[in-house]
């Protein structure tokens, strides 16, 4: 028990106590009221002076039932009070416990975003499928803390995420192991549509290319972000980035959605916290660092699709 229902227990028996106490009350000026008072006092108004009289009548009449209506009213009220601070406690309890869960695991941190970039290299410039996903994976876990408003973006990039996971994760896994890979073995086994959507809509590379555009999108918004100034608007630069990347891509009804979803981002300080870096000076510090490393993922995934005419895949 705790000092939650402890207050409700004490509260309650006094809630008790003044129902008891003013349905007494009540019942014995009732009971004055009908033995010693000609109601027509209140003048012309009759139907008040009716209305009284038979209120007054009732009560006295049925004093003992007052009574216990009262109090069965005040302890149906109790126990709602009870059930409903209990339903608050348990599920507030249930709440911050899986908030925690949630924040140990889904907590956004841009050191892990920008060692799953680095990771993502090989020395021979291949692109290492699993570290592009994990970065993706984290830069998702900061759009989930921005709110349901981009739910339908984070749900987009998931699916996209998953596709390539069963990918890795399948029985031919070992060809998807770099981005580079992954290509020579679609390409050689047509696994692509090339020219328009057919067989292969969760092809590899079409949903690789999907996120490849975001991450032009990334990179143009972050440096915008990291040279801002302090008043800068997080929504304009984002909006900006998307419209120089992304926006070509989607259709109407997407880019009005994306619109209106980036006016509701935090402002620069708060979104600079969010990364959990430090002071904001950390984070353009990192941000210097992220940046060129995704820049040069982004450069070799570019030049590789180029080169092998799927930059436009359906
Ligand atoms: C260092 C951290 C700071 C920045 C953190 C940013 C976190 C961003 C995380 C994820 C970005 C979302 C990536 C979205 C991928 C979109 C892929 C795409 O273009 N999909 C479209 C086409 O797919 P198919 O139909 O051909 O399969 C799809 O139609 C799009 C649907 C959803 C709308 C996507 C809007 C993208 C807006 C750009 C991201 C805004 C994030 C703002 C938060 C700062």
């Amino acid at each position: 028990m705790n000092n939650y229902h402890t207050s409700f227990i004490f509260e309650g028996g006094i809630l008790v106590f003044l129902v008891h106490c003013g349905s007494t009350r009540v019942c014995a000026l009732s009971k004055w009221i009908t033995a010693e008072t000609d109601l027509s006092f209140y003048g012309s108004d009759a139907l008040i002076s009716f209305n009284l009289q038979v209120i007054f009548v009732f009560v006295n009449r049925f004093q003992t039932y007052f009574k216990h209506v009262m109090l069965l009213l005040c302890l149906c009220f109790l126990t709602d009070s009870c059930l409903l601070a209990w339903a608050v406690s348990h599920f507030s309890k249930r709440k911050k416990t899986m908030a925690d869960t949630v924040s140990d695991d889904q907590k956004f941190c841009l050191k892990e975003v920008l060692d799953a970039f680095r990771l993502c290299l090989s020395e021979n410039r291949e692109v290492y499928l699993q570290h592009y996903v994990a970065g993706w994976r984290g830069l998702i876990k900061f759009l989930n803390t921005l709110g349901s408003v981009f739910g339908f973006i984070s749900k987009d990039a998931v699916t996209k995420i998953q596709i390539l996971v069963h990918l890795l994760n399948g029985e031919n896994g070992s060809q998807y192991v770099t981005i580079q890979s992954m290509v020579k073995y679609e390409q050689g086994n047509e696994l692509v549509d090339l020219t328009k959507r057919g067989n292969n809509q969760e092809s590899g590379c079409r949903t690789l290319l999907r996120l490849h555009r975001a991450l032009r999108w990334l990179e143009l918004f972050l440096d915008r972000l990291r040279t801002s100034s302090e008043d800068g608007k997080t929504s304009v630069m984002c909006a900006d980035a998307y419209n120089e990347s992304l926006a070509k891509y989607h259709p109407w009804v997407i880019r009005k959605a994306a619109g209106m979803a980036f006016c509701l981002l935090p402002g620069r300080q708060a979104f600079l916290e969010i990364m959990n870096v430090g002071s904001s000076e950390q984070v353009v510090a990192m941000l210097g660092e992220a940046i060129p490393l995704i820049s040069e993922v982004y450069q070799i995934t570019e030049v590789l699709y180029a080169q092998h005419n799927m930059l436009d895949l359906p």
